[in-house]
């Protein structure tokens, strides 16, 4: 994807990296690293970030070649202005024990069934509901944030073992979610195969 990069973003990466050194970091883990903290102008996401290089390469050629994008609010889809996404928040119905987020997240599985990307930015409930289907994702951007229940469920995204970028602290946020999946949609296709 040919992105014409304005002129504030060239000097906030300019100001990032002039502050943080990034460049041990493999090429994905650096894109996903570099715009979740370009997005929240927060250093510590260096080193409370988490996921994996091979991961990343496998979800983003998923990604290139068409694999829907599930969101859990319309906060993080408004972030995501270059791919259609699946948000089903608003045919969502709460019940008891059960958030509008959760359900929206059930109704996201029937309609887009297993080999998605899933971004979760807000509701803790929301990533703790994917985890109990068997979604079979391509990966799952777990950044949900508050003081109830987020590094909860950030911690057993990554015991589930599911291939996935969390952080550690309670941290997180729709805008930061959408900034790493916008890292992954940004970043060079190799061999220029893009299909989507
Ligand atoms: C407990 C909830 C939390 N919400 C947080 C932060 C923000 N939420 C905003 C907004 C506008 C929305 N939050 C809902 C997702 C709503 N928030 C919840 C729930 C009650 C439960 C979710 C959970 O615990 O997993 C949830 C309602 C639900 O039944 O799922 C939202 C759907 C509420 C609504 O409007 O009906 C709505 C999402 C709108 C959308 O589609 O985009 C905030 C903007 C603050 C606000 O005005 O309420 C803010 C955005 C933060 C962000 O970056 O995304 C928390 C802090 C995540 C909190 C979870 C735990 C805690 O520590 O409090």
């Amino acid at each position: 994807m040919n992105r014409v990069v304005h002129p504030i973003e060239q000097e906030s990466y300019r100001r990032l990296r002039a502050r943080l050194d990034t460049s041990h970091f493999p090429p994905l883990t650096r894109a996903v690293v570099e715009r979740v903290i370009h997005s929240a102008a927060d250093l510590e996401y260096a080193t409370d970030l988490v996921m994996d290089e091979g991961e990343l390469v496998t979800a983003h050629a998923a990604l290139h070649a068409g694999a829907p994008v599930v969101v859990d609010v319309e906060m993080v889809a408004a972030g995501i202005t270059r791919r259609e996404t699946v948000c089903r928040l608003r045919d969502a119905v709460a019940g008891p024990g059960l958030t509008r987020s959760a359900h929206a997240i059930r109704l996201a599985y029937e309609q887009v069934g297993p080999g998605a990307l899933w971004v979760i930015g807000n509701a803790p409930t929301a990533l703790e509901e994917l985890l109990t289907l068997n979604a079979d994702p391509a990966l799952v951007i777990g950044l949900p944030v508050g003081f109830v229940g987020a590094v909860e469920s950030k911690a057993a995204l990554r015991e589930s073992g599911l291939p996935a970028v969390s952080n550690v602290s309670e941290k997180g946020g729709s805008a930061v979610a959408s900034a790493a999946l916008n890292a992954l949609l940004y970043h060079p296709v190799p061999d220029s195969e893009e299909t989507s």
